[in-house]
């Protein structure tokens, strides 16, 4: 028995959909919650501990570079992350025995009761509403300090369950990531990335600011703010609403970018108060009127187009919106080992992915 099979001696098979599963006896009464372009995700009962855990399964995850590179990085993080609000690994298995035959990697994780995507249309107070934004700042301020920026935020890679706790699914993008073409069935949500990102600028930690921006008010609209239907689509969005930038941000595009931005008819934008009127925002209990001023407030700071003038995660933290919640043991939790860029920056064959990939499963525990 190799040393896989040995850990988890007996599997079984069943069926999800279309979707075969072939996992240790311990999940029992699987039921389908969602699959995303990294793989199909069920809810099981782990009878070892009596509760409900999701489980993820990624087939051929190194059936190209791509995927493969977004696998490794998602595996190693998790393994390496401990906080509240970044999803939580609890087992990684393959019911193949050996590299020759090695398929599909199965996660386990914490399960949460559902995707942020869902909340959006649910009006919240702004206790839950104050307390959903603190926890994302919480996570992404976690994941910064192991120098991963996400890049890549959005409600569907967010889960929270019915006490209003909230975690962050996955890492965002590689640092190298090859935005390289995929024939997948799945579309890319563009509509959190930050304006450095869709114009090629360099980047900095407060790029995840922006994201988080677009949800809050996402969150309070109950729309999506700026749903470009392609990156050209997404920055006309974005200028039709905060309005053209100033120069001091041109300069900084590059040539054939700024050509191409400055080549648009100007946009004034509109006010905060224009974009989130009172009618938006609670308004049932006598402190609302100034939680809704401060909610404006930080909104205002946050989808700010020019980086260097955006408000940072730290500064969010200590917004009069935010710092009610502000918990040192949650804000300031210790970081995990940095993260070594080197491996997903190495441009690996599929075999050799699959080696790799291989290695992390069979060194689980
Ligand atoms: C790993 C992963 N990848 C995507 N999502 C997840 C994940 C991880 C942890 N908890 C959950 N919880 C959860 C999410 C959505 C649902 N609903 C979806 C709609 O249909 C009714 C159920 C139910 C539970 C999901």
């Amino acid at each position: 028995m190799s040393a896989v099979a040995a850990v988890e001696s007996e599997y079984y098979k069943t069926t999800i959909g279309e979707t075969l599963f072939e996992i240790p006896k311990r999940y029992e009464n699987l039921k389908s919650i969602g699959s995303g372009a990294q793989g199909v995700v069920v809810s099981a009962l782990d009878t070892k501990t009596g509760t409900r855990v999701a489980i993820k399964k990624m087939s051929k995850p190194f059936q190209n570079v791509t995927h493969a590179k977004r696998a490794y990085r998602e595996i190693v993080l998790m393994k390496s992350f401990n906080h509240k609000n970044i999803v939580g690994l609890l087992n990684l298995f393959t019911p193949d025995h050996d590299l020759s035959q090695f398929s599909d990697i199965y996660i386990v994780m914490e399960l949460m009761d559902a995707n942020l995507s869902r909340v959006v249309h649910i009006d919240l107070d702004h206790e839950r509403l104050s307390f959903l934004l603190y926890q994302m700042l919480c996570g992404i301020k976690h994941m910064h300090a192991a120098d991963i920026i996400h890049r890549d935020l959005k409600p569907s890679n967010i889960v929270v369950k019915e006490d209003c706790s909230l975690k962050i699914l996955d890492f965002g993008l590689a640092r190298a990531a090859d935005g390289g073409f995929m024939m997948t069935p799945y579309v890319v949500t563009r509509y959190y990335r930050a304006p450095e990102v869709i114009l090629g600028m360099g980047y900095k930690s407060n790029v995840d600011v922006w994201a988080i921006g677009c949800i809050f008010a996402e969150l309070v609209r109950g729309q999506i703010l700026f749903p470009g239907s392609d990156h050209i689509d997404q920055w006309t969005k974005v200028v039709d609403l905060l309005g053209t930038p100033p120069p001091i941000f041109m300069q900084r595009l590059l040539p054939n970018v700024r050509a191409y931005v400055e080549s648009l008819p100007h946009k004034r934008g509109y006010t905060f108060a224009q974009l989130f009127p009172d009618d938006l925002f609670p308004c049932s209990l006598p402190d609302d009127r100034e939680k809704t001023t401060n909610a404006r407030d930080l909104l205002a700071r946050m989808l700010v187009v020019d980086p260097d003038k955006r408000i940072s995660v730290d500064e969010c933290l200590r917004h009069p919106y935010i710092f009610q919640w502000y918990d040192q043991s949650e804000v300031e939790a210790p970081p995990p080992m940095r993260y070594d860029h080197t491996v997903e920056e190495t441009d690996h064959t599929v075999d050799e992915w699959k080696a790799l990939l291989f290695r992390q499963v069979i060194n689980y525990r």
